[in-house]
């Protein structure tokens, strides 16, 4: 025979005002017996039931389950010999309402670590036991109250060694349904289970061989116990057992994979809504790698058209859109006509022009009063438009080269002068010396200070002012600009190649490179904040569904589950959820895709690794959502959750 011993056993809740629910308590019940507390409201029943099935630890005092002191068990240990002694009935029922019967009656036993095979045939029993026979596979939120009571009881007993502490278990009842469960946890009581029951019913309490009666945390009348050893030997209720300090049992991770997806299951609204969540990130995840791998496929298949375009055209019709550009620089004179027609003569190269910089030049318009303008001067060649890319406005036709009294003015110096119309061929004064303006250089981003200078041919410039630095600009074919840049200082000074600075254009591969780079980046900078952004979501999703859920989880560790069992759940579900999440999200991104680059007509470009990756990505959002739900389900206290 079991004891239940507490000897001057106290309670008290901390806090601002400290609560002493419990104050030295001394009470002996043994197994086999029916006692019913009763008492006032906020008395200290509920408290004492709490700390006399384990759920909650008393601040001072002994509690002796036989000879083991468990006053002061931990919160693990505590778990493991309440699973292993006590079966729970509430007055709000706490059952998993969109589970099945049968499951919900399971439940106390999956954490006992019983078979499933059994825990079947147990749970069919005690709910025959119970008076509900042919249920097992509805709903629980189908059944009535006093039904769902019964399921209630039916848990109760196929967990721990056939004691029931119901805390005011017709409390939610009509009267002849409290009638009827007062009656079958009698008979319960009769077959050998021990009852501990709260209850405020002076009905139910007049029934009751033994009444205790708690004022201000102390028991106040208590007859003698009446203690019973008939037992009927029930499987599901066998005698009572004192705890032992046996391990405690191993729940596998299939047990808790197969709860999860069943919890999942039976929600499928709320998981639902929670996976569309992880969906939309991976989707959108999934799309952007896509799209970004279509786009670069599209960017690099355009960039290699104009290339090979290009190439074939160079040797024949310089083309000045493709063609690239090299600036040659020599750091003293002495480049000349020469070296032009020396690099000229460079494979790739299609035709170049040679600028002096000359030292500046005064500027004004003829017969005017006002004052002259100072002008860088730059001597050229004939090709230096089309060479150096200049945007030149003609007065009249292009010519093929100017002639020595013509010039080409920068636009700068050209709105400082008021020139006039362009038609009326205006002429300025370089040193007094007249020349006709041939055109006007609105720009030419190449060639520095070109809108602030006036342009002669090389022969003129050099009789005006000495030259300080020469410039060969050269148009070369596309795709031969870097090895042209090489290749051109070495051709003109062997020995000092290093006199030159060469500028050029970037390579078109390495700009492909860089704008499928820079494509690349910026998807995957919107990839992280879609997956973030679903991370963020679905934890407090799941943390708000944990809270919600606080009831189910409180009754799930009253029965015997452990802190990371509940832990171990939650994350269960959570990546359950993620992978669904993902494999709809999968779905998604690859027709999204699809949409994408047909509506642009482009080559959808998607590794089929990236589909499995997509649902794992999910289960990965599932696990991270799920961290902070799962370490609040673990701080849930049975004692406090199921207070209702
Ligand atoms: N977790 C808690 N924190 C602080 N105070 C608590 C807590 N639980 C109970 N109390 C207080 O302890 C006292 C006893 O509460 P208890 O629930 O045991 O009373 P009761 O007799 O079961 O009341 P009722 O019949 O209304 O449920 C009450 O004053 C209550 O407010």
């Amino acid at each position: 025979m079991t004891t239940f011993r507490l000897v001057g056993v106290h309670k008290t809740y901390p806090g601002t005002q400290p609560v002493h629910a419990l104050r030295g308590v001394d009470l002996v019940i043994s197994s086999g017996e029916f006692v019913v507390i009763e008492g006032a409201s906020a008395s200290g029943k509920s408290t004492l039931l709490n700390v006399l099935a384990l759920l909650d630890a008393p601040t001072a005092g002994q509690y002796l389950i036989d000879d083991r002191d468990v006053a002061a068990l931990d919160e693990r240990e505590r778990a493991r010999v309440r699973g292993q002694v006590f079966g729970f009935v509430f007055q709000g029922f706490h059952l998993m309402d969109r589970r099945t019967v049968v499951d919900n009656v399971e439940l106390g036993m999956l954490y006992a670590g019983v078979p499933a095979d059994v825990r079947r045939h147990r749970a069919l029993a005690a709910l025959e036991r119970v008076g509900l026979p042919g249920t097992a596979h509805r709903r629980a939120n189908e059944l009535s109250g006093g039904q769902r009571q019964r399921v209630a009881i039916a848990r109760a007993l196929c967990v721990g060694s056939g004691v029931i502490v119901a805390d005011e278990p017709t409390g939610n009842l009509d009267s002849a349904t409290s009638r009827t469960i007062l009656e079958l946890l009698h008979e319960l009581h009769a077959a050998g289970t021990t009852v501990v029951l709260v209850t405020h019913s002076a009905e139910i309490a007049n029934g009751a061989p033994r009444r205790l009666l708690v004022r201000d945390g102390r028991i106040a009348v208590g007859p003698p116990a009446v203690p019973r050893t008939a037992f009927d030997g029930e499987d599901f209720a066998s005698a009572p057992v004192a705890p032992t300090a046996t391990r405690p049992a191993r729940v596998s991770s299939l047990t808790i994979a197969r709860d999860a997806a069943a919890s999942v299951l039976s929600r499928r609204g709320r998981a639902g809504s929670l996976a569309a969540g992880v969906a939309v990130g991976v989707a959108l995840a999934l799309t952007t790698i896509g799209v970004s791998a279509s786009a670069q496929a599209q960017v690099s298949e355009r960039f290699d058209a104009q290339l090979n375009r290009a190439v074939a055209l160079s040797r024949e019709v310089p083309n000045p859109e493709s063609g690239a550009l090299v600036v040659v620089d020599g750091t003293t004179p002495g480049v000349s006509r020469e070296s032009v027609a020396t690099l000229e003569a460079l494979p790739g190269v299609d035709f170049g022009a040679l600028l002096t910089r000359n030292d500046s030049v005064s500027v004004a318009l003829p017969g005017a009063g006002s004052p002259p303008a100072d002008a860088f001067l730059m001597g050229a060649t004939e090709d230096i438009v089309p060479a150096a890319q200049l945007d030149v406005r003609w007065a009249g036709d292009a010519p093929t080269a100017l002639a020595e009294d013509e010039i080409l003015i920068g636009g700068v110096l050209n709105a400082q002068l008021d020139l006039g119309p362009l038609s009326a061929r205006p002429q300025v004064l370089l040193d007094g010396r007249p020349f006709a303006v041939r055109g006007i250089v609105s720009s030419g981003i190449r060639v520095t200070n070109v809108t602030q200078a006036v342009i002669t041919t090389v022969d003129v410039a050099a009789t005006m002012r000495t030259a300080s630095v020469d410039e060969i600009y050269l148009r070369t074919a596309a795709g031969a600009a870097g090895q042209v840049a090489r290749q051109a200082p070495l051709v003109l000074r062997p020995q000092s190649p290093e006199s030159f600075t060469v500028s050029v254009p970037p390579d078109p591969a390495t700009l492909r490179g860089q704008i499928e780079g820079d494509v690349r980046t910026i998807l995957l900078v919107l990839t992280a904040v879609a997956v973030l952004a679903s991370v963020v979501s679905l934890t407090s999703a799941m943390t708000m569904s944990v809270l919600e859920r606080s009831q189910e989880f409180g009754m799930r560790r009253a029965i015997g589950a452990q802190a990371r069992h509940i832990g171990a759940l939650v994350m269960c579900e959570a990546s359950l959820v993620g992978a669904i999440g993902g494999a709809a999200g999968a779905v998604t991104g690859v027709l999204a895709l699809l949409l994408i680059t047909i509506a642009r007509r482009w080559t959808p470009v998607l590794d089929l690794v990236h589909i499995p990756l997509a649902v794992a990505g999910g289960v990965a959002v599932g696990v991270l959502g799920g961290v902070a739900a799962s370490v609040r389900s673990r701080r849930i206290q049975p004692s406090e959750a199921l207070r209702s």
